[in-house]
Parts: structure tokens; sequence; C-alpha cells
């Protein structure tokens, strides 16, 4: 009996590699691009590379393939050692494939070549080569056009054979290096869900790159963060935006505010903020904290931020005056000022609020949280 595509997918699932990358180093040069950075995968995770231009990211990924010789450490797929001192295992022993941002998909042949590629240099037998081609060209909802040519795709369409291509070897791990960002805004949504879809359903184990932290919290099992070749904080998205665990963490994932004074533990899990000048305490909750007594920076996300009647019950409120107020449809995004600190909200559109205002402006203790000053 003709096995369906979904029962092909769950007798699959199993098939993700595990990935274990340990104290990698990456010189070039001068350059120290990558600082010993340590993280796991296990089989069939999503795991996403973030961090700003020049942190770090592809060249972790690159060594990943095998594309580049890391200066030290070590890095095991399954368990098997495929890069470390004295071994290199070349990138197509590695039981891995990847999807590049520019596609990478050849011009000059159809679809159904451009993905059946990879099996042909395997020596498949051509019946093979054509179940699993037309498989993959399914799994990226592509089956109608394996005869059209590299040249009459779209560029969303493009991305999707380069995925079929990547799949079609069924590797036990897939390696994205910004694949969505040549898509447009609209396109880029969409690709977003079908690939994450795709992962679940293979049960491949992947690992994103991208500078783009929508795509990392939106498909992520977990976000390596990085910044100047570390790894800033490794942990799912929820945890990682409401637990950052540096200034650096706090800001480049989502808006925060960021309020920098000396902390002092109250005792019962409690800390307490106080600005240089004296003007704003801050009562946060220690627990999960990331920082300890001393100068440190309070953490408060803006749609966590109430006016009014509403702020009267919070243990931290201030009187702030509205420096601006961009009604945006579905929310308005308000800057107060706090004696001489910006304090950002995000509120509800029907909020009256107009530059000039002064009302009082709360967050809760609970939505507070310490990180360490930096610098
Ligand atoms: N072949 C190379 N020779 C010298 N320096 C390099 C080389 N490749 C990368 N670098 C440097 O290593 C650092 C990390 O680069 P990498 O490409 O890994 O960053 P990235 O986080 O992927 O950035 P982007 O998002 O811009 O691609 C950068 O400072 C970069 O200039």
């Amino acid at each position: 009996m003709e096995a369906t595509l979904q029962q092909q997918a769950t007798a699959k699932s199993a098939r993700g590699s595990s990935l274990v990358v340990r104290d990698l180093v990456v010189r070039y040069g001068e350059v120290e691009a990558v600082s010993g950075i340590s993280f796991a995968a296990e089989p069939g995770d999503f795991i996403t590379l973030l961090g700003p231009s020049g942190c770090g990211k592809s060249t972790t990924l690159r060594c990943i393939a095998g594309l580049e010789t890391p200066s030290g450490g070590t890095i095991a797929i399954d368990g098997r050692t495929v890069a470390g001192p004295g071994v290199e295992v070349p990138p197509e022993r590695r039981g891995i494939n990847m999807v590049f941002q520019s596609y990478a998909i050849w011009p000059h042949m159809s679809v159904f070549d451009n993905v059946a590629y990879g099996l042909r240099g395997r020596g498949a037998n051509p019946r093979l080569v054509r179940e699993r081609t037309l498989e993959a060209l399914e799994l990226v909802g592509l089956p109608h056009l394996e005869n059209r040519f590299g040249t009459e795709l779209s560029g969303g369409q493009q991305q999707r054979v380069a995925v079929a291509r990547a799949v079609v070897t069924r590797p036990g791990v897939i390696l994205f290096d910004e694949p969505l960002s040549n898509l447009d805004a609209g396109l880029r949504e969409r690709m977003r869900e079908e690939l994450l879809e795709l992962q679940r359903q293979v049960g491949l184990t992947a690992l994103y790159v991208t500078h783009d932290q929508t795509e990392a919290m939106s498909m992520s099992d977990r976000v390596v963060l990085m910044n100047h070749g570390v790894i800033e904080q490794a942990d799912p998205p929820r945890q990682l935006y409401r637990r950052p665990a540096s200034m650096f963490a706090a800001s480049f994932v989502g808006n925060a505010n960021l309020v920098r004074g000396r902390l002092t533990d109250l005792g019962s899990g409690a800390g307490r903020l106080a600005t240089a000048s004296g003007d704003i305490a801050v009562v946060g909750e220690l627990e999960h904290t990331a920082a300890g007594e001393g100068d440190a920076v309070a953490v408060f996300r803006p749609e966590n931020v109430v006016v009014g009647d509403a702020a009267e019950a919070m243990e931290n409120r201030w009187i702030g005056q509205v420096v601006q107020a961009a009604y945006l449809g579905p929310r308005t995004d308000v800057t107060f000022e706090v004696a001489g600190q910006p304090i950002r909200a995000v509120l509800h559109p029907e909020e009256p609020v107009e530059p000039g205002d002064r009302v009082t402006v709360g967050v809760a203790a609970s939505h507070v949280h310490f990180v360490p000053a930096e610098g």
C-alpha cells in the first residue's frame, strides 16, 4: 500500500541528528570571529543563531558545514566528531545540507534536475531518484513545476527548490543561512510558516542563522543570541524575552525600558534599584534575575507599562509627562519623561494621551527584571 506523505513524515520523524558544538574558536589572522562558543541541538530541534551583523553566526554555520576550519574546539554530529583537533570530515560526509540566502540553484537545469542532483551524485537508481525528488517537491508545494528552469521561477519558488534540494538526500541536520532575506515581507512571513511546518513534518534538526528577531522568535525551539563572537544567551524565545540575561539581550530582542542605578536586595525575593539622582526607584522580583547587588539595570517592556488608575495599583508608579504619542491603529506608542528618564509604553489606541499631559505611569514588580550594568 502506498504510504501517505503524512505517514512517511511520521516514519521519518526520528531522522534528525544531534549536534554538539564545544568551545568553537575561529580566527582570521588578528580577527577572532568566534571566541569559544558551545551549544547543542537535540534531534528534531529548531535552533537559531541570532545576532547583529559580524557577530560570528555565518562563520559558526560554515564550520558546522565543513566549509571553514575551526581554530579550536570540536563539532560532533550524532556523537561523531566531524571537526576537532586532527579531525576534519569533508562536508559531503557530515550528513548535513545547507540552504543559502542566494538560493544557489542552477538556472540552466530544470527544477527536477536541480533537486535530483544530490541523489544522482550518490549513484541512486533512477526509480529512487524520481520517487524521492517528487516527494521533496511535494513537500515544498512545487510538484507541478518539475520541468521549469531556474530562470523561470520567482524568488519564493527558487527558495522552495533550494529547500527541496536540501531535504532530498535526507540529511540529519539542515543549515539555513538567512534563507528568507531576499524575499519581500509578505512572502517572508508565509515562507517562515512553510519552512517550520516542513521541518516539523520531516523531523529534521535545523540550525538557522538570521539577524531578524521575528524569524528567530517565531520559529525556534531555542535562540542562541550571539554578540562579538560569544553567546550572550541561549534560551527558548519566551525565556529570552521575559528573562534577558544582559542589557544586550534585553535591547536586541524587542523594545525595553532600561533604568540604570544601584540594586539593593530587599529580602523576600524582592530588589530595589535607585537611580544615581535618587529620583526614580524601581522595585522588581529577584527570582531568575541576572544581576547581583550593586550597579545594575532594571528592564521592563513597554507593553507592561500602564497609565492612570491602572498605574495607581502598581508597586512602581511615577508621574510622567507625555513627550510623544504615535497612534498606530491597533496600539499607541507613547514616550513619557519621568524625572529626566524616557519611559516607553505601548497603550490601547483608545487611551486618551496627548503630548504635554501629566499622568501616573506604572509597572508591576513582577514585570521588572534586573540585568548587570555593562561598561
Ligand atoms: N574570510 C574572512 N577573513 C577575515 N575576516 C572574516 C572572514 N570571514 C568573516 N570574517 C570576520 O569575522 C567576523 C564574523 O563574521 P560572520 O560572517 O560570521 O558574521 P555574521 O554574524 O554572520 O554577520 P552577517 O549577518 O553580516 O553575515 C566579522 O568581523 C567578519 O568581518
